[in-house]
Protein backbone atom coordinates (compact mmCIF):
# COMPACT_ATOMS: atom_id res chain seq x y z
CA UNK A 1 0.00 0.00 0.00
CA UNK A 2 2.92 2.60 0.69
CA UNK A 3 5.68 2.98 -2.05
CA UNK A 4 8.37 3.35 -0.42
CA UNK A 5 8.10 3.51 3.65
CA UNK A 6 7.22 0.60 5.71
CA UNK A 7 5.28 0.57 9.32
CA UNK A 8 6.76 -1.02 11.60
CA UNK A 9 6.80 -4.58 12.78
CA UNK A 10 4.99 -4.03 16.50
CA UNK A 11 2.59 -1.48 17.18
CA UNK A 12 -1.14 -0.34 16.99
CA UNK A 13 -2.89 2.43 15.35
CA UNK A 14 -4.73 5.23 17.43
CA UNK A 15 -8.24 5.28 16.06
CA UNK A 16 -10.53 8.42 17.17
CA UNK A 17 -14.44 8.58 18.68
CA UNK A 18 -16.06 11.86 18.48
CA UNK A 19 -13.02 13.43 17.79
CA UNK A 20 -10.93 12.06 21.08
CA UNK A 21 -8.13 9.58 20.45
CA UNK A 22 -8.72 5.78 21.14
CA UNK A 23 -4.90 4.89 22.18
CA UNK A 24 -3.23 1.40 22.53
CA UNK A 25 -0.12 1.02 24.57
CA UNK A 26 1.79 0.25 22.07
CA UNK A 27 0.77 3.02 19.66
CA UNK A 28 2.55 3.76 15.66
CA UNK A 29 3.73 7.36 15.64
CA UNK A 30 4.62 8.79 12.59
CA UNK A 31 7.27 11.30 12.33
CA UNK A 32 8.85 13.75 9.92
CA UNK A 33 12.15 14.85 10.42
CA UNK A 34 12.53 18.35 8.67
CA UNK A 35 14.49 20.62 6.80
CA UNK A 36 17.37 22.28 8.58
CA UNK A 37 17.49 22.40 12.01
CA UNK A 38 15.25 19.48 12.02
CA UNK A 39 17.91 17.21 11.75
CA UNK A 40 19.17 18.60 15.32
CA UNK A 41 16.06 19.10 16.82
CA UNK A 42 14.04 15.43 15.86
CA UNK A 43 17.09 13.30 17.31
CA UNK A 44 16.77 15.02 20.75
CA UNK A 45 12.92 14.94 20.40
CA UNK A 46 12.80 11.28 20.25
CA UNK A 47 15.22 10.52 22.65
CA UNK A 48 13.30 12.84 25.39
CA UNK A 49 9.76 11.36 24.23
CA UNK A 50 11.47 7.87 24.75
CA UNK A 51 12.99 8.26 27.66
CA UNK A 52 10.17 9.63 29.50
CA UNK A 53 7.46 6.85 28.35
CA UNK A 54 10.02 4.46 29.53
CA UNK A 55 10.48 5.74 33.18
CA UNK A 56 6.83 6.50 33.20
CA UNK A 57 5.32 3.11 32.51
CA UNK A 58 8.31 1.10 33.03
CA UNK A 59 7.61 -1.00 29.49
CA UNK A 60 4.22 -1.01 30.06
CA UNK A 61 3.76 1.77 27.02
CA UNK A 62 5.99 2.10 24.38
CA UNK A 63 5.97 4.37 21.23
CA UNK A 64 6.56 3.04 18.00
CA UNK A 65 8.17 5.51 15.83
CA UNK A 66 7.15 5.07 12.08
CA UNK A 67 9.99 7.73 9.95
CA UNK A 68 7.91 9.14 6.83
CA UNK A 69 9.12 11.79 4.34
CA UNK A 70 8.38 15.56 3.26
CA UNK A 71 10.62 17.96 2.54
CA UNK A 72 13.91 17.89 1.17
CA UNK A 73 14.35 14.61 2.75
CA UNK A 74 11.29 13.41 0.47
CA UNK A 75 12.61 14.90 -2.52
CA UNK A 76 15.95 12.53 -1.93
CA UNK A 77 14.11 9.58 -1.05
CA UNK A 78 11.12 10.04 -3.93
CA UNK A 79 12.42 12.77 -6.35
CA UNK A 80 12.62 16.04 -7.39
CA UNK A 81 9.76 18.34 -6.32
CA UNK A 82 7.91 15.14 -4.53
CA UNK A 83 8.03 17.68 -1.51
CA UNK A 84 4.78 16.00 0.14
CA UNK A 85 4.35 12.37 -0.95
CA UNK A 86 1.40 10.12 -0.91
CA UNK A 87 2.23 7.89 1.00
CA UNK A 88 3.17 10.60 4.12
CA UNK A 89 -0.41 11.98 3.39
CA UNK A 90 -1.74 8.30 3.77
CA UNK A 91 0.58 7.32 6.73
CA UNK A 92 -0.82 10.52 8.74
CA UNK A 93 -4.46 9.83 7.49
CA UNK A 94 -4.27 5.98 8.48
CA UNK A 95 -2.02 6.38 11.94
CA UNK A 96 -4.41 9.71 13.18
CA UNK A 97 -1.75 11.18 15.47
CA UNK A 98 1.83 12.68 13.84
CA UNK A 99 4.80 15.18 14.68
CA UNK A 100 7.06 16.56 12.32
CA UNK A 101 9.75 18.85 12.58
CA UNK A 102 10.01 22.57 10.39
CA UNK A 103 9.85 22.52 6.74
CA UNK A 104 11.00 24.90 4.54
CA UNK A 105 9.06 27.14 1.86
CA UNK A 106 10.60 29.59 -0.31
CA UNK A 107 9.87 33.09 -0.06
CA UNK A 108 7.46 34.51 -3.27
CA UNK A 109 7.92 32.22 -6.10
CA UNK A 110 8.71 28.27 -5.40
CA UNK A 111 6.12 25.84 -3.73
CA UNK A 112 3.63 26.87 -1.25
CA UNK A 113 3.78 25.64 2.16
CA UNK A 114 3.84 21.97 2.98
CA UNK A 115 3.36 22.82 6.67
CA UNK A 116 -0.17 24.66 5.87
CA UNK A 117 -0.53 21.96 3.07
CA UNK A 118 -0.85 19.47 5.80
CA UNK A 119 -3.27 21.45 7.78
CA UNK A 120 -5.24 22.32 4.59
CA UNK A 121 -5.42 18.07 3.78
CA UNK A 122 -5.51 16.64 6.67
CA UNK A 123 -8.44 19.33 7.77
CA UNK A 124 -6.44 20.29 11.09
CA UNK A 125 -8.36 22.93 11.56
CA UNK A 126 -7.02 24.13 15.03
CA UNK A 127 -3.63 25.44 15.99
CA UNK A 128 -2.56 25.29 19.50
CA UNK A 129 0.37 27.50 20.69
CA UNK A 130 0.16 28.02 24.44
CA UNK A 131 2.87 30.10 25.59
CA UNK A 132 3.87 29.51 29.51
CA UNK A 133 6.70 30.59 31.29
CA UNK A 134 9.41 28.18 32.70
CA UNK A 135 11.18 29.66 35.73
CA UNK A 136 14.53 31.01 35.44
CA UNK A 137 13.55 31.25 31.93
CA UNK A 138 15.81 34.93 30.69
CA UNK A 139 12.91 36.62 29.22
CA UNK A 140 13.00 40.76 27.73
CA UNK A 141 9.82 41.00 29.94
CA UNK A 142 10.07 42.16 33.57
CA UNK A 143 7.33 39.53 34.24
CA UNK A 144 6.97 36.72 31.81
CA UNK A 145 5.45 34.51 34.60
CA UNK A 146 2.44 36.60 34.11
CA UNK A 147 1.75 35.57 30.53
CA UNK A 148 -0.01 31.92 30.38
CA UNK A 149 -1.86 32.19 27.26
CA UNK A 150 -2.73 29.59 24.78
CA UNK A 151 -3.53 30.74 21.04
CA UNK A 152 -6.51 28.70 19.30
CA UNK A 153 -5.69 29.99 15.59
CA UNK A 154 -7.77 29.05 12.97
CA UNK A 155 -5.51 26.86 10.57
CA UNK A 156 -7.39 26.47 7.19
CA UNK A 157 -8.22 29.43 5.67
CA UNK A 158 -7.78 33.20 5.43
CA UNK A 159 -4.91 34.31 3.13
CA UNK A 160 -3.25 30.90 3.63
CA UNK A 161 -5.77 29.43 1.27
CA UNK A 162 -2.94 30.71 -1.44
CA UNK A 163 -5.54 31.71 -3.42
CA UNK A 164 -3.19 34.70 -5.27
CA UNK A 165 -2.54 35.97 -8.39
CA UNK A 166 0.37 38.13 -9.40
CA UNK A 167 0.84 41.14 -10.68
CA UNK A 168 0.97 41.53 -14.54
CA UNK A 169 -1.08 37.75 -14.84
CA UNK A 170 -3.74 37.63 -17.34
CA UNK A 171 -6.12 36.61 -14.45
CA UNK A 172 -4.59 39.47 -11.78
CA UNK A 173 -5.59 42.24 -14.84
CA UNK A 174 -9.15 40.49 -15.65
CA UNK A 175 -10.25 40.56 -11.80
CA UNK A 176 -8.76 44.14 -11.47
CA UNK A 177 -10.65 45.23 -14.60
CA UNK A 178 -14.01 43.20 -13.48
CA UNK A 179 -13.63 45.10 -10.30
CA UNK A 180 -12.70 48.03 -11.33
CA UNK A 181 -15.36 48.34 -13.95
CA UNK A 182 -18.33 46.16 -12.26
CA UNK A 183 -18.06 45.28 -8.97
CA UNK A 184 -16.94 48.06 -6.72
CA UNK A 185 -19.18 51.01 -8.85
CA UNK A 186 -22.02 48.33 -7.89
CA UNK A 187 -21.23 48.46 -4.31
CA UNK A 188 -21.98 51.97 -3.17
CA UNK A 189 -20.37 52.00 0.18
CA UNK A 190 -16.95 51.39 -1.99
CA UNK A 191 -17.41 54.66 -3.43
CA UNK A 192 -15.07 55.87 -6.37
CA UNK A 193 -12.46 53.58 -4.62
CA UNK A 194 -10.44 51.80 -7.62
CA UNK A 195 -7.27 49.22 -7.68
CA UNK A 196 -3.92 50.08 -8.60
CA UNK A 197 -3.43 48.47 -12.22
CA UNK A 198 0.30 47.51 -11.30
CA UNK A 199 -1.29 45.68 -8.21
CA UNK A 200 -1.35 41.64 -6.93
CA UNK A 201 -4.48 40.12 -5.71
CA UNK A 202 -4.74 38.15 -2.74
CA UNK A 203 -8.27 36.57 -1.27
CA UNK A 204 -9.05 36.74 2.20
CA UNK A 205 -12.08 34.33 2.74
CA UNK A 206 -13.16 33.72 6.38
CA UNK A 207 -16.20 31.47 6.68
CA UNK A 208 -18.95 31.09 9.40
CA UNK A 209 -17.77 27.14 9.95
CA UNK A 210 -14.34 28.05 9.76
CA UNK A 211 -14.94 30.67 12.16
CA UNK A 212 -17.40 28.58 14.57
CA UNK A 213 -15.54 25.67 15.31
CA UNK A 214 -12.16 27.30 16.20
CA UNK A 215 -14.38 29.29 18.64
CA UNK A 216 -15.87 25.99 19.56
CA UNK A 217 -12.78 24.42 20.90
CA UNK A 218 -11.54 27.39 22.25
CA UNK A 219 -14.12 27.68 24.52
CA UNK A 220 -14.37 23.57 25.05
CA UNK A 221 -10.86 24.28 25.92
CA UNK A 222 -11.79 27.28 28.55
CA UNK A 223 -14.65 24.92 30.18
CA UNK A 224 -11.46 22.73 31.41
CA UNK A 225 -9.32 25.25 32.76
CA UNK A 226 -9.23 26.83 36.29
CA UNK A 227 -12.34 29.32 37.13
CA UNK A 228 -9.21 32.32 36.82
CA UNK A 229 -7.87 31.00 33.14
CA UNK A 230 -11.65 30.68 31.78
CA UNK A 231 -11.43 33.36 29.02
CA UNK A 232 -11.71 33.26 25.73
CA UNK A 233 -10.45 36.81 23.30
CA UNK A 234 -11.86 37.19 20.18
CA UNK A 235 -9.11 38.56 18.21
CA UNK A 236 -9.82 40.84 15.00
CA UNK A 237 -9.26 43.51 13.17
CA UNK A 238 -12.86 44.07 12.67
CA UNK A 239 -12.65 48.07 12.11
CA UNK A 240 -11.05 47.60 8.68
CA UNK A 241 -11.70 44.18 7.87
CA UNK A 242 -15.66 44.08 8.50
CA UNK A 243 -16.83 41.01 6.50
CA UNK A 244 -14.15 39.30 7.53
CA UNK A 245 -12.34 39.76 10.61
CA UNK A 246 -15.37 41.80 11.88
CA UNK A 247 -17.56 38.45 10.84
CA UNK A 248 -15.07 36.28 12.68
CA UNK A 249 -15.96 38.55 15.86
CA UNK A 250 -19.79 38.07 15.56
CA UNK A 251 -19.99 34.51 14.44
CA UNK A 252 -17.49 33.80 17.71
CA UNK A 253 -19.48 35.35 19.99
CA UNK A 254 -23.05 34.25 18.54
CA UNK A 255 -21.91 30.57 19.12
CA UNK A 256 -20.80 31.67 22.97
CA UNK A 257 -24.41 32.91 23.40
CA UNK A 258 -26.15 30.65 21.55
CA UNK A 259 -24.13 26.66 22.12
CA UNK A 260 -22.66 27.92 24.99
CA UNK A 261 -24.91 29.84 26.82
CA UNK A 262 -25.52 28.32 30.14
CA UNK A 263 -21.37 28.19 30.13
CA UNK A 264 -20.45 31.52 29.02
CA UNK A 265 -21.07 35.57 29.43
CA UNK A 266 -20.34 38.00 27.49
CA UNK A 267 -18.10 41.33 28.46
CA UNK A 268 -20.72 43.54 27.39
CA UNK A 269 -23.36 41.18 29.29
CA UNK A 270 -21.03 41.50 31.66
CA UNK A 271 -20.94 45.31 32.27
CA UNK A 272 -25.07 44.83 31.90
CA UNK A 273 -25.82 42.85 34.55
CA UNK A 274 -22.89 44.19 37.01
CA UNK A 275 -24.37 47.44 36.59
CA UNK A 276 -27.79 46.58 37.56
CA UNK A 277 -26.05 44.81 40.67
CA UNK A 278 -24.28 48.02 41.65
CA UNK A 279 -27.59 49.53 41.58
CA UNK A 280 -30.72 47.87 41.63
CA UNK A 281 -32.76 50.47 40.18
CA UNK A 282 -30.84 51.48 37.46
CA UNK A 283 -32.82 52.76 34.68
CA UNK A 284 -32.62 51.12 30.71
CA UNK A 285 -31.31 54.34 29.90
CA UNK A 286 -28.51 54.78 32.39
CA UNK A 287 -27.22 51.27 31.95
CA UNK A 288 -26.79 51.55 28.15
CA UNK A 289 -25.38 55.17 28.66
CA UNK A 290 -22.44 53.48 31.25
CA UNK A 291 -21.91 50.29 28.72
CA UNK A 292 -21.74 52.36 25.51
CA UNK A 293 -19.35 55.35 25.40
CA UNK A 294 -20.67 58.84 23.81
CA UNK A 295 -24.00 57.05 24.31
CA UNK A 296 -25.40 60.80 24.36
CA UNK A 297 -24.17 61.80 20.70
CA UNK A 298 -25.98 58.64 19.07
CA UNK A 299 -29.39 58.99 17.49
CA UNK A 300 -32.60 58.42 18.91
CA UNK A 301 -33.02 55.30 16.80
CA UNK A 302 -29.31 54.07 17.64
CA UNK A 303 -29.75 54.71 21.67
CA UNK A 304 -33.22 52.96 21.67
CA UNK A 305 -31.14 50.29 19.98
CA UNK A 306 -28.62 50.20 23.15
CA UNK A 307 -31.41 50.27 25.33
CA UNK A 308 -33.84 47.30 23.92
CA UNK A 309 -29.97 45.44 24.08
CA UNK A 310 -30.00 46.02 27.47
CA UNK A 311 -33.43 45.34 28.35
CA UNK A 312 -32.79 41.91 26.01
CA UNK A 313 -30.32 41.18 28.08
CA UNK A 314 -31.46 41.49 31.42
CA UNK A 315 -34.72 39.84 30.56
CA UNK A 316 -32.76 37.04 29.31
CA UNK A 317 -29.80 36.36 31.84
CA UNK A 318 -30.64 38.30 34.89
CA UNK A 319 -31.88 34.69 36.31
CA UNK A 320 -29.41 32.29 35.11
CA UNK A 321 -26.71 34.56 34.82
CA UNK A 322 -27.58 37.55 37.41
CA UNK A 323 -26.52 38.69 40.71
CA UNK A 324 -22.89 37.66 40.11
CA UNK A 325 -23.30 34.06 38.89
CA UNK A 326 -22.03 35.18 35.50
CA UNK A 327 -18.73 35.54 37.73
CA UNK A 328 -18.05 31.72 37.34
CA UNK A 329 -19.23 31.34 33.66
CA UNK A 330 -16.21 32.11 30.97
CA UNK A 331 -15.57 35.38 30.21
CA UNK A 332 -15.74 35.96 25.58
CA UNK A 333 -14.81 38.92 25.06
CA UNK A 334 -12.76 40.52 22.61
CA UNK A 335 -9.96 42.65 21.16
CA UNK A 336 -8.49 44.52 18.17
CA UNK A 337 -5.56 42.50 16.91
CA UNK A 338 -3.13 45.55 17.48
CA UNK A 339 -4.20 46.57 20.62
CA UNK A 340 -3.70 42.82 21.72
CA UNK A 341 -0.24 42.98 20.93
CA UNK A 342 0.23 45.34 23.43
CA UNK A 343 -2.07 43.95 25.74
CA UNK A 344 -0.71 40.75 26.01
CA UNK A 345 2.56 42.77 27.33
CA UNK A 346 1.13 45.60 29.25
CA UNK A 347 -1.56 43.19 31.20
CA UNK A 348 -0.45 39.67 30.48
CA UNK A 349 -2.34 37.98 33.14
CA UNK A 350 -5.99 39.36 32.09
CA UNK A 351 -5.71 37.04 28.73
CA UNK A 352 -5.93 33.44 28.64
CA UNK A 353 -7.67 32.03 25.56
CA UNK A 354 -6.63 34.38 22.29
CA UNK A 355 -8.92 32.98 19.26
CA UNK A 356 -7.91 34.23 16.30
CA UNK A 357 -8.10 33.97 12.68
CA UNK A 358 -5.27 32.36 10.33
CA UNK A 359 -2.45 35.67 9.93
CA UNK A 360 -3.35 37.22 12.91
CA UNK A 361 -2.73 33.93 15.17
CA UNK A 362 0.63 33.56 12.99
CA UNK A 363 1.60 36.59 14.12
CA UNK A 364 0.74 36.56 17.75
CA UNK A 365 2.59 32.93 18.77
CA UNK A 366 5.83 34.24 17.51
CA UNK A 367 5.25 37.39 19.31
CA UNK A 368 4.18 35.73 22.67
CA UNK A 369 6.42 33.00 22.15
CA UNK A 370 9.12 35.77 22.83
CA UNK A 371 8.03 37.06 26.24
CA UNK A 372 8.57 33.51 27.90
CA UNK A 373 12.15 32.58 25.88
CA UNK A 374 11.98 32.74 22.60
CA UNK A 375 11.46 30.74 19.25
CA UNK A 376 13.10 27.53 21.49
CA UNK A 377 10.08 27.50 23.79
CA UNK A 378 7.41 28.02 21.63
CA UNK A 379 5.34 24.29 20.86
CA UNK A 380 2.24 23.98 18.72
CA UNK A 381 -0.46 21.31 17.98
CA UNK A 382 -2.67 20.86 14.82
CA UNK A 383 -5.94 19.37 15.48
CA UNK A 384 -8.86 18.20 13.49
CA UNK A 385 -11.87 15.64 14.26
CA UNK A 386 -9.66 12.93 13.16
CA UNK A 387 -5.69 13.58 13.07
CA UNK A 388 -3.58 16.08 15.07
CA UNK A 389 0.15 17.03 13.97
CA UNK A 390 2.19 18.20 16.59
CA UNK A 391 4.96 20.71 15.22
CA UNK A 392 6.34 23.85 17.29
CA UNK A 393 5.92 27.39 16.37
CA UNK A 394 9.00 27.69 14.72
CA UNK A 395 10.71 27.11 11.55
CA UNK A 396 13.78 25.54 9.72
CA UNK A 397 16.33 28.28 11.11
CA UNK A 398 18.92 27.20 8.41
CA UNK A 399 21.36 29.61 9.42
CA UNK A 400 21.68 27.23 12.82
CA UNK A 401 20.83 23.69 10.66
CA UNK A 402 23.66 20.72 11.54
CA UNK A 403 25.00 22.58 14.02
CA UNK A 404 23.79 20.54 17.09
CA UNK A 405 22.90 23.72 18.59
CA UNK A 406 19.18 25.01 17.99
CA UNK A 407 16.93 24.40 21.46
CA UNK A 408 15.08 21.62 20.82
CA UNK A 409 12.62 23.31 23.79
CA UNK A 410 9.88 23.91 21.39
CA UNK A 411 9.90 20.45 19.36
CA UNK A 412 9.94 18.20 23.12
CA UNK A 413 6.95 20.42 24.07
CA UNK A 414 4.94 20.00 21.19
CA UNK A 415 5.74 16.17 22.24
CA UNK A 416 4.24 16.96 25.30
CA UNK A 417 1.76 18.43 24.04
CA UNK A 418 0.88 15.18 22.37
CA UNK A 419 1.43 13.19 25.31
CA UNK A 420 -1.07 14.72 26.98
CA UNK A 421 -3.56 14.77 23.68
CA UNK A 422 -2.85 10.83 24.21
CA UNK A 423 -3.58 11.12 27.94
CA UNK A 424 -0.11 9.68 28.77
CA UNK A 425 0.03 12.65 31.42
CA UNK A 426 2.65 11.05 33.51
CA UNK A 427 5.01 11.10 31.08
CA UNK A 428 4.87 14.43 29.29
CA UNK A 429 5.17 15.77 33.02
CA UNK A 430 8.19 14.26 33.32
CA UNK A 431 9.49 15.83 30.80
CA UNK A 432 8.23 19.48 32.00
CA UNK A 433 9.56 18.44 35.05
CA UNK A 434 13.08 17.49 33.72
CA UNK A 435 12.67 21.06 31.48
CA UNK A 436 11.91 23.19 34.39
CA UNK A 437 14.83 21.70 36.45
CA UNK A 438 17.33 22.55 33.41
CA UNK A 439 16.82 26.01 32.58
CA UNK A 440 16.91 26.39 36.62
CA UNK A 441 20.22 24.92 36.55
CA UNK A 442 21.35 27.04 33.68
CA UNK A 443 21.73 24.05 31.58
CA UNK A 444 20.37 25.49 28.36
CA UNK A 445 21.59 26.24 24.34
CA UNK A 446 22.83 29.34 23.07
CA UNK A 447 19.59 31.30 22.64
CA UNK A 448 18.75 31.19 26.41
CA UNK A 449 22.32 31.47 27.26
CA UNK A 450 23.38 34.07 25.55
CA UNK A 451 20.09 36.21 27.68
CA UNK A 452 20.55 34.96 30.91
CA UNK A 453 22.62 37.06 33.39
CA UNK A 454 25.67 36.60 33.54
CA UNK A 455 25.51 34.18 30.38
CA UNK A 456 25.54 30.12 31.12
CA UNK A 457 27.85 28.23 29.17
CA UNK A 458 25.86 26.81 26.21
CA UNK A 459 24.43 23.61 25.46
CA UNK A 460 24.97 21.44 22.56
CA UNK A 461 20.89 20.80 21.32
CA UNK A 462 21.45 17.08 22.21
CA UNK A 463 23.22 18.20 25.42
CA UNK A 464 20.04 19.73 26.05
CA UNK A 465 18.01 16.93 25.76
CA UNK A 466 20.41 14.71 27.87
CA UNK A 467 19.89 17.46 30.26
CA UNK A 468 16.52 17.35 30.43
CA UNK A 469 16.65 13.48 30.94
CA UNK A 470 18.94 13.76 33.74
CA UNK A 471 16.35 16.02 35.62
CA UNK A 472 13.56 13.90 35.13
N1 LIG B 1 5.89 25.09 10.87
C1 LIG B 1 7.00 25.23 10.16
O1 LIG B 1 7.59 24.26 9.73
C2 LIG B 1 7.49 26.60 9.90
C3 LIG B 1 8.36 26.78 8.85
N2 LIG B 1 8.88 28.02 8.62
C4 LIG B 1 9.86 28.11 7.52
O2 LIG B 1 11.18 28.07 8.08
C5 LIG B 1 12.08 28.79 7.26
C6 LIG B 1 12.92 29.75 8.08
O3 LIG B 1 12.06 30.77 8.60
P1 LIG B 1 12.56 31.99 9.49
O4 LIG B 1 11.76 33.15 9.15
O5 LIG B 1 14.04 32.07 9.46
O6 LIG B 1 12.05 31.63 10.96
P2 LIG B 1 12.60 30.54 12.00
O7 LIG B 1 11.54 30.38 12.99
O8 LIG B 1 13.04 29.32 11.30
O9 LIG B 1 13.90 31.20 12.65
C7 LIG B 1 14.02 32.54 12.98
C8 LIG B 1 14.97 32.72 14.15
O10 LIG B 1 14.31 32.28 15.33
C9 LIG B 1 15.22 31.67 16.22
N3 LIG B 1 14.91 30.24 16.34
C10 LIG B 1 14.11 29.48 15.57
N4 LIG B 1 14.07 28.24 16.01
C11 LIG B 1 14.85 28.18 17.11
C12 LIG B 1 15.21 27.15 18.02
N5 LIG B 1 14.76 25.92 17.90
N6 LIG B 1 16.07 27.46 19.01
C13 LIG B 1 16.53 28.71 19.16
N7 LIG B 1 16.22 29.72 18.34
C14 LIG B 1 15.38 29.46 17.32
C15 LIG B 1 16.60 31.88 15.59
O11 LIG B 1 17.03 33.17 16.03
P3 LIG B 1 18.56 33.62 16.22
O12 LIG B 1 19.27 33.23 14.98
O13 LIG B 1 18.45 35.09 16.42
O14 LIG B 1 19.09 32.92 17.42
C16 LIG B 1 16.25 31.90 14.11
O15 LIG B 1 17.23 32.48 13.31
C17 LIG B 1 11.23 29.47 6.18
O16 LIG B 1 11.32 28.68 5.02
C18 LIG B 1 9.83 29.43 6.76
O17 LIG B 1 8.87 29.45 5.76
C19 LIG B 1 8.62 29.09 9.44
C20 LIG B 1 7.76 28.95 10.49
C21 LIG B 1 7.08 27.71 10.78
O1 LIG C 1 4.80 27.22 6.54
C1 LIG C 1 5.55 28.15 6.68
O2 LIG C 1 6.54 28.33 5.96
C2 LIG C 1 5.33 29.17 7.76
C3 LIG C 1 4.24 28.77 8.70
C4 LIG C 1 4.27 29.54 9.94
O3 LIG C 1 4.93 30.54 10.10
C5 LIG C 1 3.48 29.05 11.06
O4 LIG C 1 2.67 28.16 10.90
O5 LIG C 1 3.65 29.59 12.15
MG1 LIG D 1 4.73 31.38 12.07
Amino acid sequence: MYEKITPPDTGEKITFSDGEPIVPDNPIIPFIRGDGTGVDLWPATERVIDAAVAKAYGGDRQISWFKIYAGDEACEQYGTYQYLPEDTLTAIREYGVAIKGPLTTPIGGGIRSLNVALRQINDLYTCVRPCRYYPGTPSPHKHPEQLDVIIYRENTEDIYLGIEWREGTEIAQKLIDTLNNELIPATPEHGKKQIRLDSGIGIKPISKTGSQRLVRRAIKHALRLPKNKQMVTLVHKGNIMKYTEGAFRDWGYELATTEFREECITERESWILGNKEHKPDISLEDNARQVEPGFDALTPEKRQEICDEVKGVLEALWESHGNGKWKDKIMVNDRIADSIFQQIQTRPSEYSILATMNLNGDYLSDAAAAMVGGLGMGPGANIGDTCAVFEATHGTAPKHAGLDRVNPGSLILSGVMMLEYMGWQEAADLIKKGLGAAISNREVTYDLARLMEPPAEPLKCSEFAEAIIRNF
